[in-house]
C-alpha cells in the first residue's frame, strides 16, 4: 500500500508537532507527512524532533490558516494536490473575564479556530469529493461539547467547529469522505503558558473587583491544578489521533480523556441545563476545596504510577 499523505496544521509546537513526528516515524511507514507551520522560522523544535524523518517521511511547508493564499499555495505545491488526511490542528486559547477582552482579539480567535478550519475544508474537500476518498480530522476540544467558566469565547469557537463538522459529515459521507473530531481535555503544551501569560497582562480594571478576584484567585489556581492533575501529554493526543486516522470506520467523535466524559454528559442527562449549571456552579464556588483535594490525590497517584513504571523499566520489564 502506498503511504497516505497527511497534511497537519500548526506543527511548530504541541499536539501538531507530536502528531507529525509520530506519523512520520511510523514503523510500518504508512504515512507521508506534510507538517505545516505559519512561520517557518519557528520550525526548530519540529526539525529537532523529526530527526532523520525530515526529508524522508516528513516535509515542512508554510501554511497560515488565516490566509487563504497561503493555504492554496501550500496545496498547489503538493503533487496532484493529493491529501489523503487533513488534520486541522492550529488553534489559540483565550481565558478571562469578557470585559477585559477586546472584540478584535475575539474575532482573531474565531478567525484562527473556526474560519481557519473553514478555509482549509473549502480548499481540500472538493479534491477529496472528486477522488471519493479522504479523511478530515479536526482537533476540537471537550470545550466543543461543554463550556467552562472564563473560557466563553474559546468554547464558542470550538462549539462552532463542532456544529460545522456535525452538519458537513453527512454530505461528506456521500462522497466517501470521513470527518472526525478529536476532543482532548487539558493538554500540557505551550497553549497553557500562552493563556496564563495573557492573563498576567490583562487589564482587570475593565471589570468589577469581584469578577477580577474570582478569575485571578479562584479560576487560575484551579485551572493550574486541573492541568497538573488531568493534563495529557501531546504525545498521548498523537496516539489517540493515530487511532482515529488508522480506523477502518473512523469515529465522528473521539474523546481522549475519560475524566471529562461525565462532565460533557451532564447536559444530556438533563436537557433543561439545570443539572449542568448546578454541578459546575458547585464545583467552582462551593466545593472548590474538595475539587483541589481530589486533584491533589490524582497527582499523587499519577506520581506513584510513574515511579512504578520507571522502576519496571530499570528492571528491564519494559
Ligand atoms: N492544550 C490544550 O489544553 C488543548 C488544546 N486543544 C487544541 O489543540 C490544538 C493545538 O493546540 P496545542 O498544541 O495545545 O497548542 P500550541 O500552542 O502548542 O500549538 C498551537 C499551534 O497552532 C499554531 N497556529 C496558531 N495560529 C495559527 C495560524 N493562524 N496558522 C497556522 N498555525 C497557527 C501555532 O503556531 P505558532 O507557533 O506560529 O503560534 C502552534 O503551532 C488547538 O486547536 C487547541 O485548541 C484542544 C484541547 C486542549
Ligand atoms: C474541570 C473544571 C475546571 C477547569 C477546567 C479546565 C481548566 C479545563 C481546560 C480545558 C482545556 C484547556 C481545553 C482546551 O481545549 C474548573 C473550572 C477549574 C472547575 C470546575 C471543573
Amino acid at each position: 500500500m502506498a503511504p497516505r499523505t497527511v497534511l497537519i496544521t500548526g506543527c511548530s509546537s504541541g499536539i501538531g508537532l507530536a502528531l507529525a513526528v509520530r506519523l512520520a516515524r511510523d514503523k510500518q511507514r504508512r504515512f507521508r507527512v506534510i507538517a505545516t507551520v505559519r512561520n517557518v522560522s519557528r520550525s526548530g523544535a519540529l526539525v529537532a524532533a523529526a530527526g532523520s524523518a525530515l526529508g524522508r517521511t516528513l516535509e515542512i511547508k508554510q501554511l497560515d490558516v488565516c490566509d487563504e493564499g497561503s493555504i492554496r499555495a501550500c496545496l498547489d505545491s503538493i503533487p496532484g494536490r493529493h491529501v489523503d488526511v487533513l488534520v486541522s490542528n492550529a488553534g489559540v486559547g483565550m481565558i478571562g473575564p469578557l470585559e477585559c477582552q477586546s472584540l478584535a482579539a475575539m474575532q482573531g480567535l474565531m478567525d484562527t479556530n473556526f474560519f481557519g478550519l473553514v478555509r482549509l475544508v473549502k480548499e481540500v474537500l472538493p479534491d477529496m469529493k472528486r477522488r471519493r476518498s479522504g479523511h478530515i480530522v479536526v482537533i476540537s476540544s471537550v470545550m466543543g461539547l461543554q463550556g467552562i467558566v472564563f473560557n466563553d469565547v474559546y468554547a464558542a469557537s470550538k462549539f462552532a467547529v463542532e456544529g460545522f463538522c456535525e452538519s458537513l459529515v453527512v454530505q461528506a459521507l456521500r462522497f466517501n469522505v470521513a470527518i472526525s473530531l478529536v476532543e482532548p481535555g487539558p493538554v500540557t503544551t505551550e497553549f497553557e503558558a500562552k493563556v496564563y501569560e495573557e492573563a498576567e497582562r490583562a487589564d482587570y480594571s475593565q471589570t468589577d473587583p469581584e469578577t477580577a478576584e474570582i478569575f485571578t484567585k479562584l479560576y487560575l489556581r484551579n485551572s493550574k491544578d486541573v492541568f497538573a492533575s488531568l493534563g495529557q501529554s501531546p504525545e498521548d493526543i498523537a496516539e489517540h489521533t493515530l487511532r482515529v486516522i488508522e480506523a477502518a470506520r473512523p469515529p465522528f467523535r473521539h474523546q481522549t480523556n475519560a475524566a471529562y466524559t461525565p462532565m460533557a454528559a451532564l447536559k444530556h442527562a438533563d436537557p433543561s441545563g439545570a443539572l449542568m449549571t448546578d454541578a459546575f456552579y458547585k464545583l467552582v464556588f462551593k466545593y472548590d476545596a474538595v475539587l483541589r483535594l481530589g486533584l491533589r490525590a490524582i497527582r499523587l497517584l499519577r506520581w506513584k504510577a510513574q515511579k512504578v513504571q520507571a522502576g519496571a523499566r530499570l528492571l528491564g520489564f519494559k
